[in-house]
């Protein structure tokens, strides 16, 4: 496509409307759009290249491409969105290194649903599952956003078109966590969503700022305070694994803000710290105190699950923990399973260690305790999340941001857990610090905004 004198349209377009006071709703509803754009990619040629090879030294460096790919066609109810910034998360880590499966199954069982579901069945996967940029084009059907709305995205996609799915939008059976199990993600410089993914962007915070909460947060949020999740309430005891990470940093600021008590568990001094500057007060150093939950790779011991369980009580006066925020998995289940109050909730939404967990049944059963399993979130939990952060009551964790270019290696940081909080990425955005919309209020939070900077 050419605009006016005759150059090609390119993303720069685009940047110069979202960056120019003057912009209107019609500029950008007028504003063409290129054929191609940036995006991070893995390739469906490459699913075999780590054959062989222990997860640990799985590289996304090398997976992860930059590509330059077509404008997807946009369909009805849809929008194609100008991404200012994205963010990692560890799904984008496991669709890297292909495990536990290669996301183009995903994608071609998508492809079989509808003709226009065919489109995100190709030989690439555009990957992402955060943004923040801005409306460019909505499709048919879509009335409640329009071009030049500056957003974020949160990453539930669903079909909705049978009855399952209707009392929460998380049990459609088409349920998709887009850019992972669906293609056109948020690692690129144009992404296309369906509209009921979209929600207001924060406007005291940054392009990077914005984007960076939106998946944990609300996974978070569902896990932990949603009656779909453990329904967490004032004077809770809630442990929370990886307390200072993606999930677990915005765990423990529901906690807090929710007048519970969290026993974050984290493993360095310095994750220790960033713990007690967000106010928690209860924190276990994993490495420090050496627990070992398991004596090898088939046995677990349950002298440390006591030991372990001894620490929080030293913590808490004497009291078990009502909540356990579990996602470590096959590592920490049995310990977690264990020093569970009786009639308490261990809550989980992932395995990263691994998902065949072993557990005593016994100290389940007899002691009444609930495994509750928790997965993203509905588009009111994510709603009600987002809105959190843009009252100022929850803030972001972003601590360091790469360029699109770099993603590979944010991706590795994350999975060697090199990283704290959330790790960004500037897609379209040429600078960090830009899309500030709310000085004031910005002022108000900054030092909370800024905790987790560049540590
Ligand atoms: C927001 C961010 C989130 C995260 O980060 S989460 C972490 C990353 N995610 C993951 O690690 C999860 C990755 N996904 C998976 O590993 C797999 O995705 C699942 C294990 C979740 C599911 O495996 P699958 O093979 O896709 O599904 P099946 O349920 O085994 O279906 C295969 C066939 O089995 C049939 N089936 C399902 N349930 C039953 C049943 N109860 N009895 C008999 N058959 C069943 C189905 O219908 C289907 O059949 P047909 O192949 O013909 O379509
Ligand atoms: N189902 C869903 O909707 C979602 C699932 N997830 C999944 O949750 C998991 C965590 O995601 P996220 O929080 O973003 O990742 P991060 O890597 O940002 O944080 C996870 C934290 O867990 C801790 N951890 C890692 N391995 C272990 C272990 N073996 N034992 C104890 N603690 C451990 C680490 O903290 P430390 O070293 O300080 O203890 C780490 O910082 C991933 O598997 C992800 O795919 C994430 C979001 C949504």
């Amino acid at each position: 496509m050419r605009i006016a004198g005759g150059n090609t349209v390119t993303v720069k377009d685009i940047l110069d409307a979202i960056q120019s006071p003057d912009s209107t709703p019609d500029d950008f509803a007028a504003l063409p759009l290129p054929e191609s754009y940036r995006a991070i990619t893995v390739h469906k040629d490459e699913t075999e290249m780590f054959a062989g090879l222990e997860t640990r030294d799985k590289d996304p460096r090398k997976s992860i491409h930059l590509d330059d790919v077509p404008l997807p066609e946009l369909g009805p109810g849809e929008a194609l969105v100008a991404v200012m910034a994205s963010s990692v998360n560890y799904n984008s880590v496991w669709t890297s290194i292909f495990e536990p499966l290669s996301t183009f199954g995903f994608l071609e069982r998508y492809g079989r649903t509808s003709e226009l579901a065919k489109r995100h069945d190709l030989p690439y996967h555009i990957i992402g599952s955060d943004l923040a940029g801005v409306v460019l084009r909505t499709g048919p059907g879509v009335n409640s956003w329009k071009p030049g709305d500056e957003v974020v995205a949160h990453c539930l996609s669903v079909e909705l078109e049978s009855s399952d799915g209707h009392n929460d939008t998380m049990l459609d059976p088409e349920q998709r966590i887009w850019g992972f199990e669906t293609n056109f993600g948020g690692l690129a410089e144009i992404a296309l969503v369906k509209s009921n993914q979209l929600m207001p962007k924060p406007d005291h915070l940054s392009w990077e700022e914005a984007a960076s909460p939106g998946l944990v947060n609300s996974t978070a949020y569902r896990q932990l305070v949603s009656r779909n999740g453990a329904g967490m309430k004032q004077g809770d005891n809630v442990l929370i694994w990886g307390a200072s990470g993606g999930l677990g940093s915005y765990a423990t600021q529901f906690a807090l803000a929710g007048g519970a008590n969290p026993i974050c568990v984290v493993s360095s001094p310095q994750k220790a710290d960033i713990c007690r500057a967000m106010g928690a007060e209860a924190v276990i150093d994993r490495n420090a105190e050496g627990y070992k939950f398991w004596k090898n790779e088939h046995e677990q011991d349950p002298r440390e699950w006591k030991r372990f369980g001894k620490r929080i009580r030293e913590l808490t006066g004497g009291e078990d923990v009502d909540i356990v925020f579990e996602h470590p998995g096959r590592e920490t289940f049995g310990a977690s399973v264990y020093v569970t109050r009786k009639g308490g909730t261990i809550v989980t939404c992932a395995s990263t260690s691994g998902y065949n967990h072993e557990y005593d049944n016994r100290y389940l059963w007899m002691s009444l305790k609930r495994i509750i399993g928790s997965h993203f979130a509905n588009y009111r939990e994510a709603w009600e999340a987002n809105r959190l952060i843009a009252k100022g009551k929850i803030h972001p964790t972003l601590s360091k941001v790469y360029s699109l270019e770099e993603t590979g290696q944010a991706a590795f940081d994350v999975h060697r857990n090199l990283h704290q909080g959330k790790v960004g990425v500037l897609c379209l955005a040429p600078e960090e610090g830009l899309g500030v919309r709310d000085e004031e209020m910005r002022a108000k939070h900054i030092d909370a905004i800024n905790r987790f900077r560049n540590i």
